[in-house]
């Protein structure tokens, strides 16, 4: 069946498709753009509120709408006549011609030829090549027009024209100048420091803050945007500011990767703790080298080889003990070992090439966002190839306009910044996301068209459009090939339950395709868990423990599925089940109705009779049933018979006596209620 789209009901009622689509938000509908289409039931609200024109009568409008409905041509045809076209005897062909003639405006994607255009305008393409020749532009039917000829001749009819970008080149990546091997020069490393809580993330970075950026820029008063960069041996640094793995994954799910480098904070005296495993985890699937800072040296119960013991756990071997990770000992508080840290960093970012090209049009990532009062949308922004400067039209995110000034770590004005160089930038039109990915456009009108069509395409995202790995959907995608592993973030009460789980699901092999477990770990699931899961596109199982509240907010709105088990082998069978494509539904128990005893009858062949009252909802025969005294259930079963009267009924309704008994219980008295239910299956989510 032809659905209605939102710019074809927006043409057929002569009102603005944004007009409808804010319509159609009010009524809760599932529309972002003019290209959505709109449900009958819908198109039947937006009648209401979009009553015809007055000049036609409205019969004649309505049905025309109706038709509309069912048939392109009926569609077009109403379109015409809505239009006030003259009324003719016309062949099928032209009154298509017409209708789409009577459009104000005409839209086009790349370019069209002179038929297109004719067919688009509703004029035989030899008019139109008439009407080029005496704009001076010879060309045949087939000839591809550029923008100029096409808006000159609808000019020529008095009819607007736009050319639309396509909804593809929304995706920013392709804006990127490409690089020439030998445009790229070193540029500095991007640090984030992770750890456990208290370990001294915070302590770290003010220390290289305030000891390197202060000692390099006399007179420079830090200002927190984010990040700051450090100059040490002639070599910069820069140290995103926002310490845990929280941000650095939620940037990372977003598919920005800004970090080079993870610092891993493990306190001296405290050892690898679960925050410390999440860091490794995250870093590890982010692929990102990790130097360890064994911190709190100076503390007394120091022990750097219990850290380094710990940490081979996890596959992090000091190059003391024959492996590849440098641990560097330290003391934040104390500022003893920072010299040798940054030391190390700079040494794994030879080795790492990091490399970009500055001569070209920047792009980047924002690290932080807010609205400023008296400065409107500021934005920090990471600058990871080319230079950023000050009047450069950009499109951040889904948010466009032109820097209109800069600001970098130290607080000072700056017109232009290079690769890795942190900077805080106004003149954006809204508040781009941490995370989003920002480039610089040639001409302003490219980036406001890009940035209005990403706004588009980002509401329309967030109506759920994402895919993300659900068990319901599992076996599909393994079936058309989508999915070769499935990951699963693994939460549980103590760790031995954790890895009896994590051992049994790792055994499952479907047709080849096999559990990852990429995280495990004890207590409850937490937003950080879900971050992760949807960075990773993995499934969140939790054995006897629940998520906390952020956690299931975040889940929501990154449409993570969680999984909740108490006992190992259903955990097991759920995920095999899913993947063998066999989920059994799930059913939701609902309260039908309660009903009071009022008097019982005891009948040597049947038992207890309780003559009973429906004080709420209803009482059908096959509902289950629990018996209620005084607060506490005494017993749930089944009903056996259900009586008004003498007659068996399937149900007994509100404020109606009934007579009931119930399967294999007896010990009825009155004052009892039973509280009747049904299991219905419901959607999974
Ligand atoms: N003795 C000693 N104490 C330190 C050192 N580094 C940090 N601390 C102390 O450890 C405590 C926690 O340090 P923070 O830097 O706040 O730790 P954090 O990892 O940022 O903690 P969260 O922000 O809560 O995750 C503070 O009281 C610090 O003063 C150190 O090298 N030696």
């Amino acid at each position: 069946m032809a659905k209605t789209r939102v710019y074809e009901y927006a043409k057929q009622h002569n009102v603005s498709s944004k007009e409808v689509i804010n319509k159609l938000k009010e009524l809760n509908a599932d529309v972002s753009n003019h290209m959505s289409t709109i449900t009958d039931e819908h198109v039947k609200a937006l009648d209401k509120l979009f009553k015809p024109e007055p000049k036609a009568t409205e019969t004649n409008q309505n049905q025309q709408q109706q038709k509309a409905k069912h048939t392109p041509k009926a569609k077009k045809e109403g379109t015409a006549k809505k239009a006030g076209q003259p009324k003719q005897e016309t062949k099928p062909a032209e009154e298509k011609k017409q209708a789409e003639s009577s459009n104000k405006t005409i839209k086009y994607t790349g370019s069209l030829t002179v038929g297109e255009l004719a067919e688009k305008l509703g004029k035989e393409a030899s008019e139109i090549i008439k009407k080029l020749m005496f704009l001076g532009v010879m060309a045949t039917k087939n000839q591809d027009l550029d923008d100029d000829s096409i808006e000159l001749i609808c000019g020529e009819y008095g009819i607007a024209v736009e050319k639309e970008i396509e909804v593809e080149k929304t995706d920013l990546l392709q804006y990127i100048e490409a690089d020439q091997e030998d445009a790229l020069e070193e540029r500095p490393p991007v640090v984030t420091i992770m750890g456990h809580v208290d370990h001294g993330k915070t302590t770290l970075l003010d220390s290289i803050r305030n000891t390197k950026v202060t000692e390099g820029e006399a007179g420079g008063i830090t200002q927190h945007i984010g990040a700051y960069q450090i100059r040490t041996n002639d070599k910069k640094i820069t140290f995103l500011d926002t310490p845990g793995h929280a941000a650095f994954t939620s940037m990372r799910s977003r598919g920005a990767q800004v970090t080079d480098i993870a610092i891993l904070v493990v306190a001296a005296d405290d050892g690898v703790m679960p925050q410390t495993v999440e860091a490794i985890n995250h870093a590890k699937a982010a692929e990102v080298p990790i130097i360890v800072a064994v911190n709190k040296m100076d503390k007394e119960g120091a022990n750097p080889d219990r850290v380094m013991q710990e940490l081979t756990e996890y596959q992090l071997i000091s190059e003391e003990w024959g492996g590849e990770t440098i641990f560097v000992q330290m003391s934040a508080l104390q500022g003893e070992g920072i010299d040798d840290l940054l030391e190390m960093i700079l040494l794994v970012a030879e080795v790492e090439e990091l490399k970009a090209n500055p001569s070209k049009r920047a792009h980047g990532t924002v690290i932080e966002a807010e609205l400023d009062k008296g400065r409107g949308s500021v934005a920090s922004l990471l600058v990871q190839s080319g230079t950023l400067r000050v009047g450069d039209p950009i499109v951040v995110g889904s948010t466009f306009g032109r820097v209109r000034a800069m600001v970098n770590d130290l607080g000072r004005r700056v017109k232009k910044v290079g690769p890795s160089t942190p900077v805080e930038i106004t003149g954006l039109n809204e508040v781009p996301q941490a995370g989003d990915r920002f480039v610089v456009f040639e001409d302003e009108k490219t980036a406001r068209q890009i940035g209005e069509l990403r706004q588009q395409k980002q509401i329309e995202e967030r109506r759920g459009d994402r895919s993300r790995v659900s068990l319901e959907d599992l076996f599909d995608q393994i079936k058309q090939g989508e999915i070769k592993d499935i990951n699963i973030i693994l939460k549980a009460d103590v760790q031995g339950s954790a890895e009896a789980l994590a051992a049994s699901l790792n055994k499952i092999d479907v047709e080849g395709v096999k559990v990852n477990i990429i995280h495990t770990g004890v207590g409850a699931i937490k937003e950080s868990d879900i971050i992760l899961a949807s960075a990773s596109n993995a499934i969140v199982i939790g054995f006897n423990v629940r998520p906390d509240n952020n956690a299931k907010s975040a889940a929501d709105s990154e449409k993570v599925d969680i999984r909740l088990h108490r006992i190992i082998y259903k955990a097991i069978e759920e995920i095999e089940a899913a993947m063998k494509g066999m989920l059994d539904p799930e059913f939701e128990e609902k309260v039908i109705g309660q009903a009071e005893i009022r008097e019982t009858f005891k009948v040597s062949k049947i038992g207890t009779i309780a003559g009973s009252y429906v004080t709420d909802g209803k009482i059908t025969r096959d509902s289950g049933v629990r018996v209620i005294r005084d607060g506490v259930v005494i017993f749930e079963g089944e009903i056996d018979s259900l009586k008004r009267f003498k007659d068996d009924v399937k149900e007994v309704a509100q404020n109606y006596e009934c007579g009931i008994t119930l399967q294999n219980f007896h010990d009825l008295k009155v004052g009892d209620v039973f509280e009747c239910y049904v299991m219905e299956e419901i959607e999974r989510k």
